[in-house]
């Protein structure tokens, strides 16, 4: 037993509260911290007095409780995948794996752009900071006559369909009476959070129907608690309906949890937070419901499966004004034109029960978006039969190196990943961060970090500190002749091991001094980042930002990201003061860099191709914008299949204004 689970979380919690750390941090809240207060003052009087042996048994009970629960949550069952408006089909299946768990595996040969997965949430919530201009139920950026909650007013709608769906119906009799369907309320309780809860009439789960009156504790608490209160709800309330016992207990997800990999003070957080909600849900079903002995082990629980298995909801939202507005300006050089960018928001969190299934991988096969709440799975590439079907769950082949993407995966999702671009040597990873051969004429990469290459064929990469990645070296006659020019080394397999010490040429084992390399690269580079600080930019400030860039192509390796991202800054601050030819040439000189580390078809190359796009207009060349757009069409279409135009309004305009010739007739 570990340490910290001496300590009931109960007693702690007291602790906590009696030291004003909870209070403190609801200290906005005041109504919130009322009922927490009442509802806590009973808690402690009945707790307070337990000994340390009682504490323990609860302890170790919970314990127990769950690892029963986590031994038993690796089934192999085939999975559903229905899709919407579609008769039920089933296009991959659970398999299971003996690194990953669990995953899912393509039955037939899959083509591109298919769909192959919708599904709603268990669960969802908005993310905090956009709870003033978001709709809380479908996500959607909300208009200026927004509806609220009727009875709180604290959270808002889009629309009055979006506000039943997610508070139920509200039923007013002569103003006497104000209740959710199934919920009477007399008027004199409405202050009050709660009252006798009567079994819903409906079938529709209103999530924040149990959240709704009094203390707003949902806005207080964090995403994954209120995701789990939102979860026990619902299964409080099927219990309800199907007229079982009102015990608090879990819905008993089959989904992973890692509980063993969390550190002691996750545990006891997580802990405490499920003393709150179980606090919270009490108060608002009241006499109706029973705690069961095992109540708050399966809220711990719950808790931690949330943290593994919640996926964000993103909306892709414009920057600088965005490709729209771009469209509309006529991108005019004078009146000072911004670059088609967009950015991903993440706007809510949110439980998918089959969508959890999916495994990770960095250069992954699947996309994920989503259609107002419902998540979405298109495949990206042709999958063939009986092959693992992957989304990412963030990091990417191309944006993030290797130890960052394991570095990510392991603080936010709990694992080491073991997906094929982390277990075998690849071309992004040899060159996003390394710098130049000293040899004209040598392509081959110089990395911060040192290579071991072993006899017996894998390569050992130091990721930091002790941390090391073991990784299998492809053939060297299926990689291509730029992964060969990098690090011809690496591939000449001599029979002996050998090691390519940080500062090393992995092609032709010429030195540098790495130290300085890095020192000068990064001043070279903050100089060209200055360029983003001002929105009209004057010519000497581009002159040495060009200045810079030079000194930095003499460090850096030509297909690293330090390179794509200096190019893509001088870009954009051509097209701020007006010089449309210079930015085109350093924005295909981005690009290029970024087809090495990611892939000619990846989606960041669509976003980037959307740039050019808007550079080929101010220009007026026309027929390169059409053809630059057809190119980002077909990866987007690829990603959105027929949502593309749903998910990214802008391209419709764009394609008018390319097809039409006009740079600003829209
Ligand atoms: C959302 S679940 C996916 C389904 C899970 N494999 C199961 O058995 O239920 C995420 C968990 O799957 C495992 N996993 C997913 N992708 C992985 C990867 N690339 N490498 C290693 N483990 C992975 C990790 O344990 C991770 O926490």
């Amino acid at each position: 037993m570990e340490a910290t689970l001496l300590i009931s979380p109960v007693s702690m919690f007291q602790a906590w509260y009696r030291k004003g750390m909870v209070k403190a941090s609801l200290n906005n809240y005041s109504s919130a911290v009322h009922d927490l207060e009442v509802a806590l003052s009973m808690e402690m009087s009945s707790s307070g007095k337990s000994n340390i042996e009682q504490e323990l048994n609860l302890i170790l009970q919970m314990h127990e409780n769950i690892n029963e629960v986590g031994t038993s949550n690796h089934g192999n069952k085939v999975a559903d995948l229905p899709l919407a408006g579609q008769p039920h089909k089933v296009i991959a299946e659970s398999i299971s794996t003996p690194i990953k768990g669990r995953g899912m595996a393509s039955i037939d040969d899959i083509a591109p752009a298919s769909l192959i997965h919708v599904e709603d949430p268990l669960a969802a919530v908005i993310m905090k900071s956009f709870r003033e201009t978001h709709c809380h139920f479908c996500f959607s950026e909300t208009p200026a006559d927004v509806v609220f909650c009727p009875l709180c007013t604290i959270p808002i709608y889009c629309s009055k369909k979006c506000q039943e769906q997610s508070v139920g119906v509200i039923s007013c009799d002569q103003d006497t009476h104000i209740g959710h369907s199934g919920h009477a309320i007399s008027l004199e309780k409405l202050s009050i959070a709660s009252t006798s809860f009567k079994p819903p009439s409906s079938k529709l789960f209103a999530e924040h129907r149990h959240e709704c009156g009094g203390a707003h504790w949902a806005a207080v608490l964090p995403t994954d608690v209120v995701l789990a209160g939102r979860i026990m709800a619902r299964s409080i309330e099927k219990r309800m309906l199907s007229g079982k016992s009102f015990a608090i207990s879990g819905p008993n997800l089959d989904l992973v949890h890692h509980y063993d990999h969390h550190s002691p003070a996750n545990k006891l957080e997580s802990q405490i937070y499920a003393i709150v909600l179980l606090l919270c849900l009490q108060n608002h079903y009241r006499s109706d419901i029973l705690w069961k002995e095992d109540s708050l082990s399966q809220l711990v629980l719950l808790i931690f499966q949330i943290k593994v298995n919640s996926i964000a909801i993103v909306r892709m939202s414009s920057v600088d004004g965005g490709p729209e507005l771009t469209v509309k300006r006529g991108v005019s050089a004078a009146e000072g034109a911004s670059l088609c960018s967009v950015e991903q928001v993440r706007v809510a969190q949110a439980i998918y029960v089959s969508g959890s299934l999916f495994n990770h991988s960095c250069r992954p096969n699947v996309h994920a978006y989503f259609l107002s709440r419902a998540l979405v799975l298109r495949t990206t590439e042709f999958i063939k039969s009986g092959s693992p079907v992957e989304l990412s769950y963030g990091p990417q082949v191309g944006e993030m190196h290797l130890a960052e993407r394991q570095k990510s995966l392991q603080e936010n999702y709990y694992f080491s990943c073991h997906c094929s671009s982390c277990s075998e040597l690849n071309l992004s990873d040899l060159v996003m961060n390394s710098f130049r051969c000293p040899q004209s004429n040598c392509l081959g990469a110089i990395s911060e970090s040192t290579y071991y290459r072993s006899k017996e064929n894998f390569v050992n990469v130091s990721l930091g500190g002790s941390v090391y990645c073991k990784l299998s070296l492809p053939d060297v006659s299926e990689v291509g002749k730029d992964m060969e020019n990098v690090a011809k080394s690496l591939f000449e397999n001599s029979g002996v091991s050998l090691n390519v010490d940080h500062g090393c040429c992995m092609s032709c084992r010429s030195y540098i001094d790495v130290l300085s390399a890095v020192a000068t690269s990064h001043m070279e580079e903050s100089k060209i980042d200055r360029l983003k600080e001002f929105t009209l930019v004057d010519k000497t400030l581009i002159t040495k930002a060009l200045q810079s860039l030079k000194q930095l192509k003499k460090l850096r390796h030509p297909y690293s990201k330090a390179l794509a991202q200096a190019e893509d800054t001088i870009a954009e601050a051509f097209v701020k003061a007006g010089d449309q030819d210079r930015a085109r040439k350093h924005c295909e000189a981005s690009i290029q860099i970024l087809e090495k580390l990611y892939h000619p078809k990846h989606i960041i190359i669509a976003h980037e191709l959307i740039k050019l796009v808007s550079i080929l207009l101010a220009l007026g060349e026309r027929a390169s914008a059409a053809a630059t757009f057809a190119r980002a069409e077909s990866i987007f279409s690829l990603y959105y299949g027929s949502h593309m135009e749903r998910i990214l309004a802008y391209v419709g305009t764009l394609k008018r204004a390319v097809g039409s010739g006009s740079t600003g007739a829209y």
